[in-house]
């Protein structure tokens, strides 16, 4: 824990649900209403502080990273000391008392140890159905990712790809620190952030709703149809940290996985990365490919790669982790 007793590295959760009704299926968990959102969000210690959605999902972002509401899946990061196991239990039963709805599988994943860079990973995945009661415990001593999987399981191109970076060019991180009485509001000066760094570049079709802390930090969620990406920004010395999420597919023709490495890592030149990729195959060429793609497209950025991994989870899918140092730091 950083001596301001700030963490960024974040924990995650991620509860899918079923129900029979097709017509309250249709928006599902998005019809649960906002004072519950913030009345569970209180119990584990963070609030809203913007929020956005489309036709297929809400985005809020919160005061400790964000949460994300499809109709049969909620997704939630938080950090610091947030106790986001709290939000199971309230979760659970409104959506079984309002909507008819059965949590199906749960995930909870975080990092321990960061301040000592132990990157210790631990991750559970339980999933249930009327048939079937299975448990997965993966540990690892070699990375530091957070690991997540696509909802639609008839979509085996999706994917998810998460970035944890530390250590970032201290000049960059002044980047999201707030001028002292710039007279904005944390959405206006959160706007500007996202086009002063080129948040805005990563994927320039989707909608943004971003924010900045006073006097420095920067959360945003970014909205493109069903996929969604997250960043969430800790720009102070010693401790500095940012993540990057995604969750997307392969079959869309208008994302550049290579640009959206690329754009991220000139966004925060980070001392140490790791990128943590999930996708439904159990394809061992599909993992060597997403690999070379990861790697292909840092290495040349001035990062080696110091570990590889991969894993298959029997209900989720594959998962590669690497993780990448700066070989040397360029100024400016
Ligand atoms: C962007 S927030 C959310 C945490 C996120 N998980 C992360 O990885 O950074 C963290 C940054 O905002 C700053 N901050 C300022 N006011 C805050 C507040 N009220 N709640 C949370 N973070 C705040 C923290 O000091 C830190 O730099």
């Amino acid at each position: 824990m950083a001596l301001s007793g700030f963490e960024g590295f974040e924990k995650r959760l991620e509860l899918h649900f079923f129900g029979d009704d097709p017509t309250i299926l249709k928006l599902g968990l998005r019809k649960l209403d906002f004072d519950f959102i913030q009345q569970t969000l209180e119990a584990v210690q963070c609030t809203v502080v913007s929020a956005v959605g489309n036709s297929y999902f809400d985005a809020y972002v919160l005061s400790e990273s964000s949460l994300f509401v499809y109709p049969t899946k909620i997704i939630i990061k938080t950090c610091g000391t947030t106790q986001l196991l709290k939000s199971i239990s309230p979760l659970t039963y409104f959506a079984n008392q309002q909507l008819g709805l059965t949590l199906f599988s749960c995930r909870y994943t975080r990092v321990a140890n960061v301040n000592h860079h132990m990157n210790e990973f631990r991750s559970k995945w339980k999933t249930s159905n009327s048939s079937n009661h299975s448990h997965y415990d993966m540990s690892s001593n070699t990375v530091n990712a957070c690991k997540s999987y696509p909802t639609n399981k008839n979509k085996s191109s999706s994917y998810t790809i998460e970035i944890c970076m530390t250590d970032l060019d201290p000049t960059l991180a002044r980047n999201f620190f707030r001028r002292p009485y710039d007279g904005k509001t944390g959405d206006s000066a959160g706007k500007e952030m996202t086009e002063l760094t080129g948040i805005n570049e990563i994927k320039k079709e989707a909608l943004i709703c971003d924010f900045a802390f006073d006097p420095c930090g920067y959360s945003m969620n970014s909205m493109h149809g069903e996929w969604y990406s997250t960043i969430h920004v800790t720009p102070e010395d010693g401790f500095s940290y940012a993540s990057f999420e995604c969750i997307g597919s392969t079959d869309d023709d208008n994302v550049n996985i290579v640009h959206m490495l690329r754009k991220v890592v000139q966004i925060f030149r980070p001392g140490t990365m790791s990128v943590s990729t999930t996708t439904k195959s159990f394809n061992e060429c599909n993992n060597e490919e997403w690999t070379r793609v990861v790697a292909g497209a840092v290495e040349n950025m001035g990062f080696k790669c110091r570990s590889c991994a991969m894993d298959h989870f029997p209900e989720a899918g594959s998962v590669v982790f690497q993780t990448f140092s700066a070989l040397r730091r360029k100024s400016g």
